[in-house]
């Protein structure tokens, strides 16, 4: 077989990687990014909801896979709303399927199972950073870029703002020293910039999804930078046997991932036709 058509390959491998993946199909993790990977990009990140399609196509693959990780740099709740997430658990009960959140980058945990999310505390110096961020803004000529408080982060928005570019760029330089004084780690994205506790990343959520569930194959669709260490953490299995797809979801604003993907995909509309083509694989 080989990858589908709609799937631009960005890798010579693309054909034999899609195929290992639909041979170990049933115990295969699924790992997916939510904003520009499930859900389309708005203005407003509070507007933002899954794909129309995502809730179907969720519960067809999640009942032919090992499992489904939603790996993302929103809270946990956010996205069990968001996404409509409980109601996806529900659904997988009957097929033995199962879905995951890990939050925050990986810091918070929320399984369909037990419908409870896990928090750590968060990182001390973000209080302070809380209260230098008017002052932050006006200094980066961007006093009206949109905050968004995660609890364990602080993310800048700018894509509302006529400059939302050359802004995000200078919120970056503003924050970036800032964010080291206090022990933070800054998280560049689409038209935003985050400040957060370090040490945690979408590729150490990989390798623990790994260790714990023991899938035959693995698979990461994602958009942003925030998704290059799942990315990554995805290469270094495969280098270990362990078979990997990894998929862009492509898009004007963000062209990083493609380097490294095996395939590149319309966004999210992409991102649903492939994993419906996932989902309707050959059953072995
Ligand atoms: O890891 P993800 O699931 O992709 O989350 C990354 C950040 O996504 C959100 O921001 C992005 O989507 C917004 C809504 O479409 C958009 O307005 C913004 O420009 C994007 O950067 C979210 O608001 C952040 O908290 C996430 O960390």
């Amino acid at each position: 077989m080989s990858a589908p058509s709609f799937a631009e390959p960005a890798s010579e491998h693309a054909d034999e990687r899609w195929d290992a993946v639909l041979d170990g199909l049933g115990r295969c993790l699924v790992c997916l990014d939510f904003d520009g990977t499930l859900a389309r990009i708005v203005d407003d990140p509070s507007q933002a909801r899954i794909h129309p399609d995502g809730p179907e196509v969720l519960a067809a693959l999640g009942a032919r896979v090992l499992g489904i990780a939603i790996v993302t740099g929103r809270p946990a709740r956010d996205v069990i709303v968001l996404g409509g997430l409980e109601l996806l658990a529900t659904r997988l009960e009957d097929s033995g399927g199962w879905v995951l959140v890990r939050g925050q980058y990986g810091a918070e945990r929320w399984d369909g199972e037990t419908g409870e999310v896990e928090t750590p505390e968060a990182a001390p110096g973000l209080d302070e950073l809380r209260d230098r961020l008017p002052d932050l803004l006006d200094d980066a000529d961007a006093p009206d870029a949109r905050v968004e408080d995660k609890g364990l982060a602080v993310a800048v928005h700018t894509r509302s703002l006529d400059d939302a570019t050359p802004a995000a760029g200078r919120l970056a330089e503003a924050l970036a020293p800032v964010a080291a004084e206090l022990d933070l780690a800054l998280e560049p994205g689409r038209m935003v910039v985050e400040v957060r506790a370090p040490g945690m990343d979408k590729g150490a959520v990989v390798r623990e999804l790994v260790e714990e569930h023991r899938p035959s194959a693995v698979v990461f669709v994602g958009d942003d930078l925030g998704d290059l260490p799942g990315f990554a953490a995805v290469e270094e299995l495969r280098e270990d046997g362990l078979p990997g797809l990894l998929v862009c979801s492509g898009s004007e604003e963000q062209r990083a991932l493609v380097e490294h993907a095996d395939l590149v995909v319309d966004g999210p509309d992409g991102v649903m036709r492939l994993l419906r083509a996932l989902a309707d694989g050959p059953r072995t």
